[in-house]
């Protein structure tokens, strides 16, 4: 029986996708914070969970190799479109934060609440009612940001660049992580997977790349640029960045929550 993968169905993930699955495994499109249940529940044997999941998960997950998505300096895929800057982004305005993510909407509380205070951040608009500012990741994040939002007379903020200019280090968003009740056959599958994808990930991002741009209506230029600056494979620097992440969140996160309008 071929066990199901959960699969980001986001372009950042398309050259892991161009390997196909692992052996006797399949992909399950889930969006980032979908992966976190789904693999609670058991209906997923492994995934690129939002490390902002990780502390959900414990024991019930572990790391297979140094594998996910992260970015030193600019993503170009997690951004906050805002009506005024991103330092004015107060107790006084609202923000409506895209319900796809588990990283990023800890980043904003983050980045946010070390500046301005954890009892001064914007209140967190639920409904789709107007709102200063709009947190998206994924594929639509990406390509607004190419359509540009400055024509709208928005500011446009990169998370991934911000968290670099205060920190110096990378952010990672992503990791690949396998159930710990799987069994050894399937973590060996997803291990061997992700060996052969280190080996050819060149190949994969060149092969990815004219699908994507095409899939999204955006120049080949602008997807090769993505696949640049997104990191799949990563190294001690992006490990540190995550290290520091975490550290933060444990400081921060008595209320892990923006107040509600
Ligand atoms: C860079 C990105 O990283 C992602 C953001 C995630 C999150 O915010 O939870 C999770 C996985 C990644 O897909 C992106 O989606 O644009």
């Amino acid at each position: 029986m071929s066990v199901p993968i959960a699969m980001i169905p986001y372009t950042n993930m398309a050259p892991y996708r161009q390997l196909g699955a692992p052996d006797g495994c399949h992909f399950v499109p889930l969006v980032p914070r979908e992966s976190i249940s789904a693999l609670m529940a058991g209906n997923v044997a492994a995934a690129a969970v939002p490390v902002g999941g990780l502390g959900q998960l414990g024991q019930r997950v572990e790391m297979v190799g140094r594998f996910g998505i992260a970015a030193k300096g600019p993503c170009l895929s997690v951004m906050l479109f805002s009506r005024i800057p991103f330092e004015e982004m107060d107790a006084t305005r609202t923000v409506r934060i895209t319900r796809e993510t588990a990283s990023s909407v800890r980043l904003l509380y983050l980045l946010l609440g070390t500046r301005l205070g954890f009892d001064r951040l914007p209140r967190q608009v639920r409904d789709r009612g107007e709102a200063d500012a709009e947190l998206l990741i994924g594929d639509r994040a990406l390509v607004r940001n190419q359509r540009l939002a400055k024509d709208e007379g928005l500011h446009v903020t990169d998370l991934a660049e911000k968290w670099y200019a205060f920190e110096r280090l990378p952010f990672v968003f992503a990791r690949w992580v396998v159930r710990r009740d799987a069994a050894e056959s399937v973590k060996a599958a997803i291990g061997h997977w992700l060996d052969v994808f280190q080996v050819q990930e060149k190949k994969l991002v060149d092969q990815a790349v004219g699908p994507s741009a095409e899939a999204l209506g955006v120049t080949d230029e602008v997807i090769r640029r993505y696949f640049r600056v997104i990191r799949r494979c990563l190294d001690d620097e992006d490990l540190q960045g995550q290290a520091r992440f975490f550290k933060m969140l444990d400081k921060h996160s008595s209320r892990l929550v923006f107040p509600a309008t």
